[in-house]
């Protein structure tokens, strides 16, 4: 056992992978992230709190090598608790210490320090599982075996790599195992095409009759979703899927003029979809395939669309669920009134339209917001029987919790015996149907496109019908580079600026000049750029609004622009440096591979 102990720690302290000089990486809104050439030493060191974190829990973990909707040349990596989620933000600061660890002897203390407080078996005691996935990134296969490095540097620790998987996946796979349950590509895949199946069965036959347009055009991004969806859809019955920049045979690059977050940041059309395309229903995900938006092509002659973000999807989906719990305590249909508690909770961020939140709360839902990042939105929503949570860019699912699924469970057993085919059972059903179909570990594109199509079919509703639930208030996001934008403290769910002094004052003080004006700034957790958000009731108000907003923030927090641009130099240079480094140590590590 000492002699393992002494190889971990040999190991560890010999890292291949040295830190970038001059950089710090920071455990982000959705994990590290960066140019995909410095980030080998920050996704060796993610290996090795994955396998730390696989140690303490005693459950496999997943490492996911991804930058989701940024450009080809960035990546990221995050790491998924046993239950599939983000991994908990108590690890955060130990996952940042490490991943700036200037040199490997400081690497090796904080591991043993870190190990020592958490009460973790260094020495193969114990064996832990790490799942690992990548999408499609050039970066990533060389990212890939930096993290492997890191894990196995942790002995007891081994990797079982999933290949190129979408975010989504990685996650469910990771709650699969940890939960007994089979957890392969093709287990997900059949999981949501039987759950699919079970839901278009039960449409009512008059929805049915009426027939409802089933033909969808999905933009892939040109990442790893398009090809899965290749694979799911010859599963399908009862939509008609078309995949377009599904990334095959070098059709595009990656999140290029493609994608939800371009689509519903620019909103108009991605590329690779046009004037043949006006009233067909469109959906684009996102480079890993956790986020969805749907629209229509409005006109031969433009490329403006009309567009259906995370809100309303978020509407859509609360529409539905409430509907069929409403159905399912109905006393009318057999006179078994029998209720089935369940608390309907929805989750949404400050980026959600002010429209959709008053739409919500008019239906008498229960609507709370929480800080940008699924990590808050996952954790609130778990809290209700029933969780829906989303972002307006549709980073989202439904969570059901275990007590409700089993209460769920036994009432459909018993519906399926006394009054088999009743609208009772069906909405029983249909809940059971939607707890399969959407992913309980994180936002999914596949299986949230799947949804929305058999709630539109079930509901006989049409794009334009769902569309028009409620009006968006116009809005505006811009992006400020400033120095330093952690200067930036929030407050309430980011709505409000704690510090630097002066500038909540100064976005009051412009909101107060627009009639319903709503106005925000945070910085952002991905990029390196402060955020503004501005709405208002009319486009005008909200650009201008959000403009003067930015240009407090540059007067307040800016004045560095030139600090910036020595810093981008600066960083530039690391940039070229590293990169040579890079080839060097890929080299080395193919000829160890060998
Ligand atoms: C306004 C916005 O779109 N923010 C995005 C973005 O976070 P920022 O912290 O705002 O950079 O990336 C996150 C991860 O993908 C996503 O969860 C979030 O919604
Ligand atoms: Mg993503």
């Amino acid at each position: 056992m000492a002699d393992e102990k002494q190889r971990s720690l040999r190991l560890l302290s010999a890292s291949p992978f040295p830190l970038p000089h001059g950089l710090r990486f920071s455990y982000g809104t959705a994990g590290f992230r960066s140019d995909g050439a410095i980030l080998s030493s920050t996704v060796f060191r993610a290996g090795i709190v994955a396998a730390l974190r696989a140690l303490k829990r005693g459950s496999a973990i997943g490492v996911m090598i991804t930058a989701s909707h940024n450009p080809v040349a960035d990546n990221g990596v995050k790491i998924a608790d046993p239950d599939g989620g983000m991994m908990t933000q108590t690890w955060e600061p130990f996952a940042d210490a490490l991943a700036n660890a200037p040199d490997p002897q400081t690497l090796l203390q904080l591991v043993l320090e870190f190990a020592k407080d958490e009460n973790i078996p260094l020495g193969g005691a114990q064996s832990a599982e790490i799942l690992l996935g990548r999408d499609t990134r050039p970066s990533g296969e060389f990212l890939l075996e930096a993290a492997k490095q890191g894990i196995t540097a942790i002995i007891g620790a081994a990797t079982i790599d999933m290949g190129i998987v979408t975010t989504p996946q990685l996650h469910w796979m990771v709650r699969s195992r940890n939960n007994g349950l089979k957890a392969s590509e093709s287990d997900y895949f059949a999981q949501l095409a039987d759950s699919f199946r079970c839901l278009m069965d039960l449409v009512p036959n008059e929805v049915e009759k009426k027939g409802v347009d089933t033909k969808l055009i999905v933009d892939g991004a040109n990442g790893v979703g398009g090809a899965k969806l290749e694979v799911l859809k010859e599963m399908l019955m009862g939509v008609e899927i078309h995949t377009r920049n599904s990334g095959k045979d070098g059709e595009g690059i990656l999140n290029e003029k493609c994608g939800a977050d371009y689509v519903q940041k620019e909103k108009v059309v991605p590329c690779g979809f046009g004037s043949d395309d006006v009233g067909v229903r469109c959906t684009s995900l996102d480079g890993d395939a956790d986020r969805l938006v749907y629209f229509h092509v409005l006109s031969a002659s433009n490329d403006r669309i009309d567009l259906v973000d995370g809100d309303k999807i978020l509407s859509l989906f609360a529409i539905f669920i409430k509907e069929q719990l409403k159905i399912l305590n109905d006393e009318k249909d057999d006179g078994l009134k029998k209720e089935l508690p369940a608390r309907l909770g929805i989750v949404q961020t400050a980026y959600a339209n002010g429209a959709s939140t008053d739409y919500l709360k008019q239906m008498g839902l229960e609507v709370v917001s929480t800080p940008t990042g699924v990590k808050y939105l996952h954790k609130k929503a778990s809290e209700y029987d029933v969780g829906i949570y989303f972002e307006a860019n549709r980073h989202g699912t439904i969570l059901f919790s275990e007590n409700f699924i089993s209460l769920l469970e036994s009432r459909n057993n018993e519906l399926a015996s006394t009054s088999s085919g009743s609208e009772h059972h069906k909405a029983a059903q249909r809940l059971l149907a939607v707890s399969q179909l959407i992913n309980q570990a994180v936002g999914d594109a596949l299986s949230g496109l799947l949804l929305v199509e058999a709630i539109l079919q079930s509901m006989g509703w049409s794009f334009k019908k769902w569309s028009e639930l409620y009006h968006d208030l116009p809005s505006r996001q811009l992006k400020v580079k400033v120095a330093d934008r952690s200067a930036i403290i929030t407050a309430n769910a980011e709505t409000q600026v704690v510090k630097p002094s002066g500038l909540q004052e100064a976005i009051d003080m412009e909101t107060a000049k627009y009639t319903r004006g709503r106005c925000f700034v945070r910085p952002s957790g991905t990029e390196d750029v402060v955020r503004v958000y501005a709405e208002g009731t009319t486009q005008e108000a909200a650009d201008s609004l959000a403009k003067s907003v930015a240009e407090h923030v540059t007067r307040l927090l800016g004045g560095w622009e030139q600090a910036h641009r020595k810093k981008e130099r600066s960083t530039s240079k690391i940039l070229t440096s590293t990169r040579k480094t890079l080839c060097g140590s890929m080299n080395k590590m193919e000829m160890l591979l060998i």
